[in-house]
Order: structure tokens, then sequence, then C-alpha cells
């Protein structure tokens, strides 16, 4: 590649303090335009939606498109990381990988607008994965329906493995998700009469404990879901009887029946807190995700070239509780996605996520080489896309 790697080592870090929330991806995008501006635009088309773009690198004998998806928005955590380089948005980060996703979209892109292929290429940079979901709206535009890849491909770092390995699988590899958002509604009172109050905060604190029981008792031991309440709030003072709780969650299962099930399951457990607390609840479902299901041949044949290329060392690793709007690209669109080594002990969403920046010239060398050698592939009638 002939711009150096450490540009997108700098890009990564100039992406990393600016994190925004989903759909206000403004300077990020602007960023973004701009750094696809430097590069020779004779071989590229550039198209934005909402806060997203698209981005075709034109081939020159094109039978095939190839796609690479990098998602774009940040989270509201207060960053706690040793990084010179620290956001500059007080309460957001780049705590999910977004910023190095970024990073490495624009090194596929600029290598090839510099070292043409015969294949077009669309590069996606889409805006609030982590909710409320650009993929499914973005999939469903008249900017990104003309240019469908017919192949595409992911990454999502993975704080667990080593820089220098890419971790993936056949069939699915993220859960079904759902957002889960509970209002109780009670009376408020003074804190010395609660005879003549309901108590939303006591009614929310039981209902939190009885939501554990789903996974307990309600899930087959032998199939896989979670039930996370991450954020839980009520009351105004201590000496007031809360008339309002909100507890916030998410749903993580590995089949769609099993979803089916866990909201069945909160809806019961809510109506007795209702019947119980002698108060009204209202649930919300927020957003949904689709489950990321790798496409099992041509995930195998990605695995099997990655194992001889020497790029990366790859592990055939298990199904994972995290979400991904991406799955609503696979749904469509033949691909995969696969985890990236980033070598750090906090996980994602954690405020001092340290990702290994090495893991970036892996990726880039990885998908360049990769689409290059699947467009010769079909070119030379030995595959189906
Ligand atoms: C890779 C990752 O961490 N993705 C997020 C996706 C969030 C989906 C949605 N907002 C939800 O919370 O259900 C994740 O939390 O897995």
């Amino acid at each position: 590649m002939r711009t150096e790697i450490q540009t997108f080592v700098d890009i990564r870090r100039q992406l990393h303090r600016i994190p925004e929330p989903g759909y206000a991806e403004f300077k990020t995008q602007r960023f973004l335009l701009d750094r696809i501006g430097e590069l020779p635009q004779h071989r590229i088309e550039v198209r934005t939606w909402r806060t997203g773009i698209l981005v075709k690198v034109k081939g020159t004998d094109p039978q095939f498109t190839f796609g690479y998806r990098a998602d774009m928005d940040g989270l509201p955590i207060e960053e706690d990381t040793s990084y010179a380089f620290r956001s500059e948005h007080p309460g957001y980060m780049h705590a999910c990988g977004h910023d190095m996703h970024m990073a490495i979209g624009l090194g596929v892109l600029t290598h090839f607008v510099e070292q043409e292929m015969a294949d077009d290429l669309i590069v996606i940079f889409q805006p609030a994965e982590e909710g409320p979901g650009g993929a499914k709206p973005m999939l469903e535009s008249e900017e990104l329906r003309g240019w469908l890849p017919e192949q595409i491909v992911a990454l999502h770092i993975a704080p667990e493995y080593p820089a220098g390995t890419i971790a993936t699988r056949p069939g699915i590899l993220f859960a079904n998700t759902s957002e889960l958002f509970i209002d109780l509604i009670g009376k408020g009172g003074h804190a010395a009469y609660p005879h003549r109050a309901n108590d939303m905060v006591v009614a929310a604190a039981h209902l939190l404990v009885q939501l554990q029981s789903i996974v307990s008792r309600n899930v087959n031991p032998l199939d896989s879901a979670v039930v996370t309440v991450g954020k839980i709030e009520g009351g105004t003072k201590q000496n007031i009887i809360a008339e309002k709780a909100r507890l916030e969650g998410t749903i993580r299962t590995l089949s769609a029946d099993t979803m089916q099930l866990v909201k069945q399951r909160i809806e019961a457990l809510v109506r007795g807190t209702e019947a119980s607390f002698e108060c009204t609840a209202h649930i919300d479902y927020g957003s949904n995700y689709r489950q990321v299901y790798n496409e099992e041949e041509i995930t195998r044949e990605f695995m099997e070239w990655l194992g001889k290329s020497g790029h990366a060392r790859l592990i055939e690793c298990s199904e994972a509780m995290t979400g991904e709007d991406f799955g609503y690209f696979l749904e469509s669109i033949p691909g995969f996605m696969f985890w990236l080594g980033v070598d750090t002990p906090y996980g994602l969403h954690h405020a001092k996520l340290e990702p290994s920046e090495q893991a970036i010239p892996v990726a880039i060398h990885t998908v360049t080489d990769y689409f290059r050698w699947k467009s010769g592939r079909l070119r030379s009638g030995g595959d189906r896309a």
C-alpha cells in the first residue's frame, strides 16, 4: 500500500477524539468526507445518507460489486483511558471500536483507489449502530438501493483476542437483540406516609429481581438468552415516595422463538407488577436487531483462504450474545462479519478500552487481499458469489 499505514492510525486517533451519538455523527461525517475528498476523484463516486456515507470505487472491468461496512457512532461513556488523544466530547467515547472500523474502512478505500481492482467496491460508513439502528433504513434508502453490493464484509474489534488474530464462524455469529424500556407509574407521596402512596422504586426493585428468573427458569438451559437491565431510574428526592420508575435494558437470544418467549415472560411479570403494586406500566422494545448470520459457504471459503494467506492467525469462535445491525445487511446480501483481535484487558463498552492499533494493518491487508483474491476467483469461474 503506497499510503503509509501510520496515516490510518492517525486517522483512528482523530476519529477517537470526536465520538458522537447515533444520527448525530456530524463531525465524523465531515471528517470522513474531507479525507475522501483528498483522494484522486476520477475513480470514486460519493453519496451521503443522513450522517452516513457511501463511496463507490469503480473497477477497471466490473462484473461484481464487493462491499465493506463500518459503523460510525460512539457511546455515552466518560472516557478513562491513558490516551493523549482522549475524547473531546464530554460523556462520549468510542468504546466499541467504531473509530478503528472507520479508519480500516478508509484504508480499504484508499488501497483500491491507489491500486485498481477489476471489480467495483462500495465502502459504507453507517450511522447509529449502537441505536436506534442505521443499517435497516440505510438498506431501504434510495442512495444505497441502487448501489447494493453482491457480497459484503464487516468486522468488529475483539478485546479478548491478540492483535494479529481474526475469529469468525459460519452461521450465527451474533445474537438477536431487542432493547427494553419499562415505565412504572404509581402514586407519589410523603416518605412518612407510605400507606397513602404506591412506591415505584419498590415496584421497580421487585420487577428487576423477577426479570432475572426468565433466563434461569423459563429459557431452556440448553438454549442461550440474556436479559440485562443496564439503567434504572426513579424518584426525585430521598424523602419523597417515587411516583415513577424506569428500567432500561436489552434482551439477547440466539433464536427468534426464544426472543418471543422472553418478551412474553417480561409482559407477564410486568402485568404482575401492575397487580401487586397497583400501578400502571408501559413496555417499549425500542430497536430490535436481527442476528448476524454469516453465509456458510462464503465464510468457510474466507476462513480457508485466511488460513493459507498468513495475514492473521485464524480462530473458529463460538457465537456471542453481542448484537449488530449488520445482521440486516447479511439478511439480503451474502457475506460475513469477523472479530478482529485488539488485545486489551477491558471489554467493549468499557471506559478504559484501548484497542491495539497493530490490528489496523492486519485488517486492511486482510480485507483488501481477500477482495482481490475473490475477484480473481470469480473471474476464473472458480466460484459463485
Ligand atoms: C457490538 C455491540 O456491542 N453492539 C451493541 C448493539 C446494541 C443494540 C441495541 N442498542 C441494544 O442494546 O439492544 C451491543 O450492545 O451488543
